[in-house]
C-alpha cells in the first residue's frame, strides 16, 4: 500500500487563526496538493508518521518558534513590466518570502502599461509568470477612460480596484473626479469587487511650499495636510451611501482626523474597510531627519500623537488591517543627495519587514501575535476573497506558513534586503521578530536567510 507523502510541522506555538492564542500543535500537509489535511493540538514526533515522511526535511520541528499563517500583503507595487528597474516580480517576491509574506496583491500602477484593461492585465501576468516565489494576485485600476473595462477585469479575476482622488505620481494613471467615481460604482454594484481609494482630495486648499526649505520634512507635511484625507474620506462616505451595495476601502490611512467620520460610517452600516501601513504605525514626523527622503510617502507620515491614535483605531477594529504599500523607485528618483522632499518620489520600500516593524511596536503596547495574525494574514486574506484558502491554519486551506521568533532581534542592513532598490526608512534599525522559514503551499521557499526553491513556484491568483 502506498502512503501519501506528508509535510509535518510541529511547534509549541502554533497560531491557527485570530480566534485562539498560540498553542502546541502539529500541522499535517498533503505534499501533492499543498493543502493542510489535519491540525492536531499536541506536538507529535517523527516516529508518529513512519513512511508518510519521505524526506528528513519534511518533518519540521519549530519548537518555540511561532508557526503562523503566511502574511497576505494586500498592497504592493511591483512595477514590471515598464519600470522593472524600480521593482520586479522576482525581487519583490523574494523579499516577500524573506518577510514571511506568502501572498501579495499587486497594485495596478507604476508598471507600464497600468492594469486598467484586460489586455494590460494579460501583459502584466505574462511578465509575472514563472518569476514569483510566492502567490500573487492583481488589482485593476479605475482611471477616467476605462469604465467599460471594469466588469471585464472583474471577470478575469482581479481582486479589487484602486483609484486616485489626487495625482498619482505617474502620467499613465490619472486620478478620477466624483462623477467618474460614481460611474465606476454603477458598475461595481453588480459585483462583490472592492473599490479602493487613494484618499487625498485637494479642494483648493494645498498651501504652496514657497520660501520653505525642501530639505525640511515639515515643508512636505505642510503640503499634504490631514485636510486632504478628510476631504476625500467625506466624499467616499457620501458616495458609499449612494451606492450601498459597493464595498469601499480606504488604502493607507494616515490622518487620525478622519477616524471619527470612519467610526460613524461603520456604525451607520456603510460598507467601508480601512487599511494602514507599518510606516504610519512605527515612524513619526518629529523624528524624520533632514533630507531623509526615504521617509517620503503619500499620504505622509505624521506626528507621534497621530500615530498613537492610529494604534487605538487598529486595536478597536476601526482600522481593519495592515499592508506594506511597498512602492519603491530607483535610488536617483529619491533625490537623496539633494535631500529634496518636495521633488522626491513618494513611496516607501518596506516589503520584507512588515512582521518585525509591526511586531516591535505591537508587543510594547500589549498586543499579541493573535492580533498580528488578524491584521496581516486573516483580515487581508478575507478582504481579497481568499478567506479559508489563505490567512489561517485550518483543514483545507493552503499550507502557507511563516515560522518566526518574536523574541529575537535583528538589524536591518543593505545586505539582508531582497527587494531591488535598497532604500528604506528602517535601515539600521534593530527590530524584534526574526523570520526563520517560509512555506508556500507546502513548499519551503525561504530558510536561514536564503531562497530555497530553485524555481519560482508562486501561483498567479486569478
Ligand atoms: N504611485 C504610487 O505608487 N503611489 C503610492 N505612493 C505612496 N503611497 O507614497 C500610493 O500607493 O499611493
Ligand atoms: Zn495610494
Ligand atoms: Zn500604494
Amino acid at each position: 500500500m502506498s502512503v501519501a507523502p506528508r509535510l509535518v510541522i510541529t511547534s509549541n506555538r502554533v497560531l491557527r487563526s485570530p480566534a485562539a492564542p498560540a498553542a502546541p500543535g502539529t500541522i499535517i500537509v498533503d505534499k501533492a496538493t499543498g493543502k493542510i489535511v489535519e491540525v492536531l493540538d499536541t506536538v507529535k514526533t517523527r516516529q508518529d508518521f513512519g513512511e508518510q515522511i519521505t524526506h528528513q526535511e519534511d518533518f519540521v520541528e519549530a519548537v518555540d518558534n511561532v508557526v503562523m499563517p503566511g502574511v497576505v500583503d494586500a498592497h504592493v507595487h511591483i512595477n514590471e513590466p515598464g519600470r522593472t528597474h524600480w521593482e520586479g516580480f522576482a525581487t519583490a517576491t523574494k523579499a516577500a518570502a524573506a518577510g514571511g509574506v506568502t501572498t501579495l496583491i499587486d497594485m495596478p500602477l507604476n508598471s507600464i502599461p497600468p492594469t486598467t484593461t484586460v489586455e494590460n492585465l494579460h501583459i502584466k501576468t505574462d511578465a509575472a509568470r514563472g518569476q514569483t516565489y510566492v502567490d500573487v494576485g492583481f488589482y485593476g485600476g479605475v482611471i477616467p477612460t476605462n469604465v467599460n473595462d471594469l466588469i471585464p477585469l472583474v471577470k478575469e479575476g482581479v481582486k479589487g480596484f484602486k483609484c486616485f482622488m489626487i495625482e498619482s505620481g505617474v502620467d499613465e494613471f490619472p486620478c478620477v473626479n466624483e462623477e467618474e467615481i460614481a460611474a465606476a460604482m454603477e458598475k461595481f454594484q453588480e459585483t462583490d469587487s472592492v473599490f479602493m481609494f487613494h484618499a487625498e482630495q485637494d479642494c483648493g486648499d494645498i498651501p504652496k511650499p514657497e520660501g520653505m526649505d525642501p530639505k525640511d520634512y515639515n515643508t512636505f507635511l505642510h503640503q499634504r495636510p490631514q485636510l486632504l484625507e478628510t476631504n476625500a474620506i467625506r466624499t467616499i462616505i457620501k458616495l458609499a451611501k449612494q451606492y450601498p451595495k459597493v464595498r469601499c476601502h480606504i488604502v493607507h490611512l494616515s490622518a487620525a482626523d478622519a477616524l471619527p467620520m470612519i467610526r460613524q460610517a461603520k456604525a451607520d452600516g456603510v460598507r467601508l474597510t480601512v487599511e494602514t501601513c507599518p510606516h504610519y504605525l512605527s515612524l513619526n514626523s518629529e523624528n524624520v531627519p533632514e533630507g531623509a527622503t526615504e521617509y517620503k510617502c503619500c499620504p505622509p507620515i505624521r506626528e507621534d500623537e497621530n500615530r498613537e491614535k492610529l494604534w487605538e483605531a487598529l486595536k478597536e477594529g476601526t482600522i481593519d488591517y495592515v499592508v506594506s504599500d511597498h512602492s519603491p523607485c530607483v535610488v536617483e528618483l529619491k533625490l537623496m543627495e539633494a535631500g529634496d522632499f518636495v521633488g522626491a518620489w513618494g513611496g516607501i520600500g518596506g516589503l520584507q519587514f512588515g512582521i518585525p516593524v509591526v511586531w516591535t511596536e505591537a508587543r510594547r503596547r500589549g498586543c499579541t501575535i493573535q492580533d498580528l495574525t488578524k491584521w496581516q494574514s486573516f483580515n487581508t486574506a478575507r478582504q481579497v476573497g481568499l478567506g479559508g484558502i489563505k490567512g489561517s491554519i485550518t483543514v483545507g486551506a493552503d499550507a502557507d506558513f511563516v515560522i518566526w521568533n518574536p523574541d529575537e532581534t535583528f538589524v536591518i542592513t543593505k545586505e539582508i534586503i531582497e527587494f531591488k532598490n535598497k532604500v528604506t526608512p528602517y535601515m539600521g534599525r534593530t527590530l524584534h521578530g526574526v523570520v526563520k522559514e517560509t512555506f508556500v503551499r507546502g513548499q519551503k521557499v525561504w530558510t536561514q536567510g536564503k531562497i530555497t526553491s530553485e524555481v519560482a513556484l508562486g501561483k498567479l491568483l486569478l
